[in-house]
């Protein structure tokens, strides 16, 4: 499988690792300094780029029809339009805030538990989240998805870094030097704490989930997800 690389910081170079000993070839790697030349070979692109280039690099593929995997975060307000362009270029797109498969299952588990806690009220929910201090964005992509699987299956309406009233879930997004990411959810009673956490060793799960993704999406059409890939219904 070609391969384009739609940004080459910390996550391309993992990605183009794990691609090329699962047989693959880059024929782009994508960066601020270079253009597209190369993207009219690929069969698939992956972009793990910056909030403000992921709309251009997943539109741009969508013009030359080929598939796109995106695991930047911190560009979701454009969601929308990009889902609606891929529609109208029968195109092939998957976004997830987190590829790797210890996360996705994380997402389960996090659903499951905001339904068995949405009617007992003695519980406040809160997250936190500790990433690397390089990251552009906050709170994470993942803290956001947690935080929606949770006002999903509850009475929150949404969440904040501030100061939350009775129907927000508080998020704290800390920055320390090379944590790959680590994530946590907290049900606080007077009495106890429940207390679900993720945490990655490095950014090897992210990289192969994205390799896999690029894989799966090959020759279908649509809008998809990881819960896709990974079957979990
Ligand atoms: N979904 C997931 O599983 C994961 C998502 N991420 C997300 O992936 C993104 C990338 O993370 P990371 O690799 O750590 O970040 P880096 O800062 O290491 O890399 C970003 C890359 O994007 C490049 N870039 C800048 N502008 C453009 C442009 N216009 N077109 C294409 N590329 C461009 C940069 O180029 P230059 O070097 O020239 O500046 C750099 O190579 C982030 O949004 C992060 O949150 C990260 C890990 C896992
Ligand atoms: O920027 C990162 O590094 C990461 N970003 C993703 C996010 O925002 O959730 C996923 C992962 O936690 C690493």
């Amino acid at each position: 499988m070609k391969i384009a690389l739609l940004g080459y910081g910390r996550m391309g170079k993992e990605i183009e690792k794990i691609a090329l000993e699962r047989g693959h070839e880059i024929v782009l790697r994508k960066t601020e300094e270079n253009d597209y030349s190369g993207l009219e070979y690929a069969d698939v692109a992956i972009d793990f780029s910056i909030p403000t280039a992921a709309t251009e690099n997943i539109s741009t593929c969508f013009n030359h029809n080929i598939p796109v995997v995106s695991g930047t975060t911190g560009w979701l307000e454009h969601y929308n339009d990009m889902t609606d362009l891929c529609q109208e270029k029968n195109g092939a797109f998957l976004y997830g805030s987190n590829f790797s498969v210890g996360v996705n299952l994380f997402f389960e588990l996090n659903s499951y538990l905001a339904k068995l806690m949405a009617n007992i009220k003695e519980y406040n929910v809160s997250m936190e989240e500790i990433h690397h201090t390089q990251k552009l964005d906050a709170p994470s992509g993942t803290a956001i998805t947690l935080a929606q699987g949770i006002i999903a299956e509850t009475d929150y309406k949404q969440w904040t870094m501030d100061n939350a009233n009775d129907n927000e879930i508080y998020i704290d997004a800390k920055r320390i030097e090379d944590v790959p990411g680590t994530h946590s959810v907290f049900y606080k009673s007077a009495v106890d704490e429940i207390e679900i956490k993720h945490t990655a060793f490095s950014r090897q799960g992210f990289a192969l989930g994205a390799v896999i993704a690029a894989e799966w999406i090959l020759g279908k059409k649509g809008i998809f997800t990881m819960k896709d890939v990974l079957n979990l219904g």
